[in-house]
């Protein structure tokens, strides 16, 4: 498809959820692609620092743990999560401002993210990426080339869950295995593109 910026019929944020290295990251990369100035990326609060050629605003909102506790004492993330000692938070404001701009808001969220908004008060369309099997999952992940070893093993442990939660009846309103890249981003872009339903 041409690149547009027209806008789908259903603006309510879109939650993208899956196993690491499943290609969410790719996918979402062909959806900004393709349809220039119609999406937002929801960039997530988090308590740690920025690695180099992070910036604020753009690959994470970087902040202090008082500001960050303080916003969640104010009931103000949808989804909040603590790895180590860091804290990562999708706020609520975020998804409003972007929302107010006219944007449809994507969000890459993990699983118990999704569990937490499911929870919210944000409505919201939710998608998951499954792979075409365990072993291709493990072959991207490797051919990725970003991760160690160990870090492989427990995104793959992590994954299994993942998948076998993806099985709860009611949870996703689309599940696309990502096989054909080409097809999986046409599954995902006609969920998106689809008419309201009520
Ligand atoms: N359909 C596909 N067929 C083959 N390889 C793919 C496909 N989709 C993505 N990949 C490759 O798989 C690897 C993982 O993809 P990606 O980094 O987008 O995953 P991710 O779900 O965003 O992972 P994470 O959650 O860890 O960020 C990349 O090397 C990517 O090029």
């Amino acid at each position: 498809m041409a690149p547009t910026s027209h806008l789908p019929p259903n603006k309510l944020p879109v939650v993208i959820s899956g196993p690491s290295g499943v290609g969410k990251g790719t996918l979402f990369n062909l959806l900004f692609e393709r349809h220039p100035d119609t999406f937002a990326f929801s960039v997530s609060h988090t308590t740690r620092s920025p690695r180099n050629g992070e910036q604020d605003g753009v690959h994470y909102k970087f902040v202090t743990k008082e500001a960050f506790q303080e916003l969640k004492a104010k009931n103000g993330f949808v989804e909040s999560a603590q790895f180590g000692s860091n804290f990562y938070g999708t706020s609520k404001a975020t998804i409003q401002e972007q929302s107010a701009k006219g944007k449809v808001v994507v969000l890459d969220i993990e699983m118990e993210g999704v569990k937490q908004i499911q929870a919210s008060d944000l409505k919201a369309r939710y998608v998951f990426i499954a792979p075409p099997s365990e072993e291709e999952l493990e072959r991207r992940l490797r051919g990725r080339g970003t991760d160690k070893e160990e870090d492989i093993i427990k995104r793959l442990t992590q994954a299994k869950k993942e998948l076998e939660y993806s099985k709860t009846p009611g949870v996703h309103d689309k599940i696309i295995v990502n096989k054909d890249l080409e097809t999986a981003y046409k599954e995902l872009e006609d969920f998106i593109y689809a008419p309201v339903s009520e």
